[in-house]
């Protein structure tokens, strides 16, 4: 594991933000251009705020998601919401350069539709970890962890719910990878990962760099 531990879930932000900051003004300094797909859940939260302070040069940035629930854009539970109002309303990035997948449809039409507005490739793909190994929406023992393609509909019965997301093709086929992960919840996860005692669905995310706090690695060997 390539890991950084931060004393804080704020100065993981805070570091996160400033090499997402300097990724991103590398990337359109030799390409043009800077691709990247935000996660889900609660953790990036204090990456958005750090985010909106910082200069990135974001007419040239381009805004994905690698997962999102099958719920309306402007539901609480939206991925695309916590972004929205947490960073892209408070930014210049334009709004034609924000892909969001579509919730609100049928999850196999909102996957199909989605993989037809993906780059070539992504320069930066951004994920959390859940307390039970899943990383975007793919779950233990479910059949989107050896979908093929780019976008997956996942049904999640653990959730009972369907779920969309990147597959791990299209993860691993960017050209970084970063895993933000805080609190003590996850300390169980990271510990498998690390030792390899698992058989965790993060544990196919290939060469990540992981962000972690002290409490999300507190059982790590040193
Ligand atoms: O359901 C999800 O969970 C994971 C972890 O979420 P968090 O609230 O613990 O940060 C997240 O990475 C994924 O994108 C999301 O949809």
């Amino acid at each position: 594991m390539r890991q950084q531990i931060f004393a804080t879930p704020e100065k993981l932000a805070q570091a996160a933000a400033r090499e997402f900051a300097q990724l991103a003004r590398a990337s359109v300094g030799s390409r043009g251009a800077f691709h990247v797909a935000l996660s889900g859940g609660s953790t990036p939260k204090l990456l958005y705020c750090a985010l909106r302070e910082l200069d990135v040069p974001w007419s040239e940035v381009s805004i994905y998601f690698s997962d999102e629930r099958c719920v309306p854009p402007d539901s609480p539970d939206s991925n695309y919401k916590l972004a929205l109002d947490e960073l892209l309303s408070r930014v210049p990035v334009p709004a034609g350069q924000v892909f969001r997948l579509q919730g609100e449809l049928d999850p196999h039409e909102a996957a199909a539709r989605y993989q037809q507005q993906l780059p070539g490739q992504l320069d930066l793909v951004l994920l959390g970890l859940g307390d039970d190994g899943h990383t975007a929406s793919l779950f233990p023992d479910t059949a989107a962890l050896s979908a093929a393609g780019r976008v997956v509909a996942n049904f999640v019965p653990q959730l009972d719910a369907w779920r969309l997301s990147f597959t791990f093709d299209e993860i691993n086929s960017a050209r970084e990878r970063w895993l933000l992960v805080t609190g003590a919840a996850k300390a169980g996860v990271v510990r498998d990962v690390q030792q390899e005692a698992g058989s965790h669905p993060v544990e196919l995310v290939r060469d990540a760099r992981w962000f972690l706090d002290e409490s999300a690695a507190q059982n790590l060997h040193p």
